[in-house]
């Protein structure tokens, strides 16, 4: 049982709390003092000693109340930090001052094949160096490369004070997004959605109307293009912001697994389990909100958990009993065609309608126009505050390639791109030939995709001009911005059907 104890705080009045709980023969697990309040986790303590333990503390004097509680705040602190660790996809790592891991999340455990608490740094990476490198430099080192478990990653070491390091490692194809956490460190709420375009514009005004109003919310838009940022600015602006922004990526995990983390599982549910349960998701984000990445990719049982939550508010731990009952908001997001998914039958159609009670939907990186330069030059900037490199600008000659490609994985995709540039190119300027893209543009061609100069041509310049036309909307606009005239613009605009296509 675990129990709460609440005082008026005076000299001893704690001493007295512990003199009666030392005086009684039960197993104590665990005593949180959070003066005005000591919490108390004892699993033998039965209903009858109880109910004399209460008595007795109501007799000491100042303590106001004696209430049974789910679980201690710590204790619920403990396990939303797990379910951060968890949610990292990124493996992560806690050292303590002499290298040696404290803890490790279940990335990090899948990725070296085993639990590493307690190893040094020398048995895991395979640089035997690494550790007395990170030491000495007191874990302040730029992100360099390491190989651990015959893989190649980067490694990003975070210093905490007197307490050892966060490490976390990055596989290099996801390196470009380390570039916006650290735009998050600075930028709050839809700060850090970058973009002036019409199309950005839009979602932000409409994003900062439904973020305030206390309903689902179903983000759609393809792979990469901001979804959980959005969501994360949409908590940040709500009423519920000061409570946790919990996630949960639905199609990272197999149903059992997702179920016991978005619903935890009752005391003795499985061989295994934590002693006293474990609260899920929904319990540990109470008053604040949840977030369900990849929601089209959930199992139709968990569908119909899920459904029976958002219509009445409850739901019970996986092998309990008990009705729980608490106050979410589910946000959830999907680069799939729900409404296709729906007519196909895969996903439930009243589930899909409680889900999107609001909606956003999030434009694909390529309809974003001058965005996309926007955001090159802003990731450039800081990939090379990032690898600590001088500053270096992307030259007039990428713009093309930036604003014609066709983007496939989004920001994402650009982030990375940008990032491989500034830690590859050795020039201040970046030319088309140090930007992945070019090569991508190119084997597009080799491939037999066009057939002739001129169709090569007519597709950039088509191309082109639907990108700009997004945020340079006539052809006087459009002439003033390729410098050159207005009927040349009006010509190629009426050749190539744009806007009709939009
Ligand atoms: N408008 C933006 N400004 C700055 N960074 C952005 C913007 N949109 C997306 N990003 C960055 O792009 C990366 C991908 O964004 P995010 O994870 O939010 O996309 P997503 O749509 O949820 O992706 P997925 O469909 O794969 O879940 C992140 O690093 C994010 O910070």
């Amino acid at each position: 049982m675990r129990i709460h104890v609440t005082f008026i705080d005076r000299v001893g009045i704690t001493q007295e709390v512990l003199a009666l709980l030392g005086g009684r023969s039960f197993n104590l697990d665990a005593v949180e003092m959070v003066p005005p309040n000591v919490y108390i986790d004892a699993p033998t303590l039965g209903a009858d000693v109880l109910e004399e333990l209460r008595e007795a503390l109501l007799g000491v004097k100042g303590v106001q109340a004696v209430t049974l509680v789910d679980i201690l705040p710590g204790q619920r602190r403990r396990l939303q930090l797990d379910a951060l660790l968890a949610a990292s996809i990124d493996p992560v790592l806690a050292v303590d001052d002499r290298g040696h891991v404290l803890l490790a999340n279940p990335a990090l455990i899948a990725l070296c094949g085993r639990e590493p608490a307690g190893e040094p740094l020398t048995a895991l990476f395979d640089d035997p160096d690494l550790q007395r490198t990170l030491i000495e430099h007191g874990y302040r080192l730029p992100m360099h490369e390491v190989s651990l478990a015959g893989q190649t990653l980067l490694l990003d070491a975070m210093p905490i004070t007197d307490a050892g390091a966060l490490l976390t490692l990055y596989q290099p194809n996801r390196i470009g997004e380390r570039l916006s956490a650290l735009h998050h460190d600075h930028a709050e709420g839809f700060d850090a959605l970058l973009g002036e375009s019409p199309a950005i514009r839009t979602l932000k005004a409409r994003a900062q109307r439904v973020a305030t109003l206390d309903a689902p919310l179903l983000i759609q838009g393809e792979t990469g293009t901001g979804k959980e940022l959005v969501a994360r600015a949409c908590h940040a602006i709500s009423t519920r912001r000061d409570a946790p922004f919990l996630a949960l990526n639905c199609a990272a995990l197999p149903e059992s697994l997702a179920e016991s983390e978005l619903f935890g599982y009752a005391a003795g549910a499985f061989t295994g389990a934590q002693r006293g349960g474990k609260l899920g998701l929904l319990e540990l984000a109470d008053q604040g909100t949840v977030f369900l990445d990849e929601v089209g990719e959930m199992s139709p049982y968990l569908q119909a958990k899920l459904l029976r939550f958002l219509s009445d508010g409850c739901f019970r731990r996986v092998g309990g009993d008990r009705e729980v009952k608490v106050n979410v908001r589910i946000l959830s997001a999907t680069h799939r065609d729900l409404e296709k998914m729906v007519s196909e039958g895969s996903f439930r159609e009243d589930l899909f309608y409680r889900l999107n009670v609001l909606n956003l939907q999030v434009p694909p990186l390529r309809e974003r126009g001058h965005d996309i330069l926007l955001m090159a030059n802003h990731f450039m900037q800081q990939a090379c505050a990032q690898i600590q490199r001088p500053v270096c600008r992307l030259a007039p000659g990428t713009y093309p390639a930036l604003l014609g490609n066709r983007w496939p994985g989004n920001v994402r995709q650009l982030q990375n791109v940008i990032f491989r540039a500034a830690a590859i190119c050795e020039n201040p300027l970046v030319d088309i030939d140090d930007l992945d893209i070019a090569r991508t543009t190119m084997e597009r061609q080799n491939a037999g995709e066009v057939g002739s100069l001129e169709a090569a041509v007519g597709d950039f310049e088509k191309n082109l001009l639907e990108q700009l036309y997004r945020s340079y909307p006539s052809s006087r606009l459009l002439a003033a911005r390729l410098q050159t005239s207005h009927s040349a613009i009006a010509i190629r605009l009426r050749k190539y059907g744009i806007p009709g296509k939009l």
